[in-house]
């Protein structure tokens, strides 16, 4: 395979080292890092990624809850249950799982959520940080996705980097972070005229569209850094991102893998966050 392959796993497991380091450290200093993940309903995928979340705390000495409530919980309790959280000082981060049920407003949620134990980075307050360039939490997919930028030592400055997806969880804060970073950035939509006139033209191309395999190989200049944000799941089971990996693996220079690329960095940077927040507080 031509283009070199930046392993998601292999990358988290040295950084989750770093972390674990660093929270054995606090810990002694009296302050465990604790992780609150509230999950609201029973969808199957959901269980399994807050599942994973959880474990992912403990195996880097974390404390976390996990707390599961039934679907028609209210908002009000969703609301009162986060303002205990907000108040307990065992706990650093408080991730809800999106999405939310229907009859729930999740931008509502996600603001009553301190904005010091935002850890997702979704609160407008950390949006609005992370603009200004003054970030306290970066959200976790894009830092991720940096993450993997900087294992391969790729110059971002002067960089053309194309964003395909524009939502504010993934594609905005990720043009937020290469800007920072000093690439020339393009957001496209699932409005955009001549898609691949844009896409051809990216050093670097992050795509988060949840459409399973869209970027083919004719779409790709040769050479670029392809990250794959897409997790889909085609109906004979099997996991495939929104690239076309088997295509594009001959055009990229270098490209993240799905599964075991961009989503167990995700996690990574979430125990990141977490830890971060915990080091903040006043000892
Ligand atoms: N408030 C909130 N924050 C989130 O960060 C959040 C969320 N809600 N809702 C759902 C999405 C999804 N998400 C994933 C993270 C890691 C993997 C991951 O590690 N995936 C493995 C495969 C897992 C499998 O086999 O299903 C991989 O790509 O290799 C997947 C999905 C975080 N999300």
């Amino acid at each position: 395979m031509p283009a070199q392959l930046i392993d998601g796993n292999a990358l988290a497991k040295k950084v989750r080292l770093e972390i674990a380091t660093r929270t054995a450290i606090l810990t002694a200093k009296g302050v465990k890092p604790g992780l609150a993940v509230l999950l609201v309903g029973e969808d199957p995928a959901s269980q399994v990624y807050v599942r994973n979340k959880v474990k992912a705390c403990e195996d880097v000495g974390m404390h976390s809850i996990l707390e599961r409530h039934p679907a028609d919980l209210s908002e009000e309790k969703l609301l009162k249950r986060i303002a205990e959280l907000n108040q307990d000082a065992s706990i650093h981060g408080i991730l809800v799982q999106l999405p939310l049920p229907k009859h729930i407003d999740s931008h509502r949620v996600i603001e009553a959520i301190a904005p010091e134990k935002d850890v997702d980075g979704f609160h407008v307050a950390n949006a609005g940080a992370l603009m200004i360039g003054a970030p306290l939490f970066r959200p976790c997919t894009p830092y991720g996705c940096m993450k993997m930028l900087e294992s391969i030592e790729y110059p971002t400055k002067g960089a053309r980097a194309v964003i395909v997806g524009a939502s504010n969880i993934v594609g905005k804060p990720m043009a937020m972070l290469l800007l920072q970073a000093g690439a020339t950035v393009t957001i496209c939509n699932s409005k955009t005229k001549d898609l691949a006139a844009h896409t051809k033209e990216a050093d670097i191309l992050v795509v988060a569209t949840g459409r399973p395999k869209m970027i083919t190989g004719n779409m790709v200049k040769p050479g670029a850094i392809v990250i794959d944000v897409g997790i889909n799941r085609l109906p004979d089971g099997k996991l495939c991102g929104d690239v076309d990996f088997d295509e594009v693996k001959y055009v990229a220079g270098a490209i993240t893998p799905v599964p075991g690329g961009v989503g167990p960095m995700t996690i990574t940077m979430l125990l990141l966050n977490t830890l971060e927040a915990a080091e903040r507080i006043k000892i």
